[in-house]
């Protein structure tokens, strides 16, 4: 469904991007993970139109994307959330979700019933007067991911939708981003949250300073020894292995 192929992208010294390529397969949920300042976000910005590559190609649905402007790509079909949510201040949750929804629908009244059919479906539809900038953390997750899907996309990628929630608010979302995918909407997500990425993501890609260094099956992909070592810091899988062996 999307093609990245060879991606690069440097800010002054750092190579924040380099070469990478993967698929992303429809119908699924894809993620992809790393740690701090892989270049997970930068990925993201470049697919998603925020960032124009240095080399390399996007393809979505069978079309060269590359470099088109953000909201051309979302008109296309595929949208990305942001790490940080930041509400519309002054405006209701339904007004809120609203703006997702004017990216494919003129009238108001229409926008707005889009709103609170995408409100419930994410579990936000007893706050849709509330003003969305009083929203607990959790309900702000809520409403970013309502207000990508209120833009009908056929693919989202979530900016670590889960970050700054705890293990039950975790919970909680995690039914709401399989509910989106059982709705149609093809997802890519980055996660932090280990638990989240084993039990929703059925392949993922690991980034380590701009490179891709593994990819497969999460449970696998966590045990490599390269990917430990990208996590944990240069030598340390080897130091893990041999305590293992010590303790078997
Ligand atoms: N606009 C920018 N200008 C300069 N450097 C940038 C810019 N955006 C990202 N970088 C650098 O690119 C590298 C990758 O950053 P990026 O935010 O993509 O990593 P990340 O994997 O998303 O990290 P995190 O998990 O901490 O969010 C970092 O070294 C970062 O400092």
């Amino acid at each position: 469904m999307l093609e990245v192929d060879g991606i690069s992208k440097a800010f002054g010294g750092v190579q924040a991007s380099n070469n990478v390529s993967l698929s992303v397969p429809e119908g699924k949920i894809t993620s992809l993970i790393g740690p701090n300042g892989a270049g997970k976000t930068t990925l993201f910005a470049l697919i998603t139109g925020f960032h124009k590559p240095d080399a390399g190609r996007v393809t979505l649905l069978g079309e060269d994307i590359t470099g088109l402007p953000p909201e051309v790509i979302a008109q296309k079909g595929m949208v990305r959330t942001f790490q940080i949510v930041q509400p519309f201040a002054g405006q209701t949750v339904r007004e809120n979700i609203a703006v997702g929804a004017h990216l494919r629908i003129r009238s108001r009244a229409e926008a707005l019933a889009k709103a609170e059919a995408v409100a419930e479906q994410v579990g936000l539809g007893d706050r849709l007067d509330m003003d969305a900038a009083s929203l607990t953390v959790a309900g702000r997750k809520r409403l970013e991911v309502a207000r990508a899907l209120a833009t009908q996309p056929k693919l989202i990628l979530f900016d670590e939708v889960l970050a700054g929630l705890n293990p039950s608010e975790i919970r909680d979302v995690i039914p709401v981003i399989k509910s989106v995918r059982e709705s149609g909407v093809t997802i890519l997500l980055i996660e932090h949250v280990m638990q989240a990425v084993m039990s929703l993501s059925e392949y993922t890609w690991v980034l380590n300073q701009g490179t891709l260094i593994a990819e497969g099956v999460p449970s696998d992909v966590v045990n490599d020894p390269q990917v430990v070592e990208a996590y944990l810091g240069k030598g340390m899988a080897e130091r893990i292995a041999k305590q293992g062996a010590r303790n078997a």
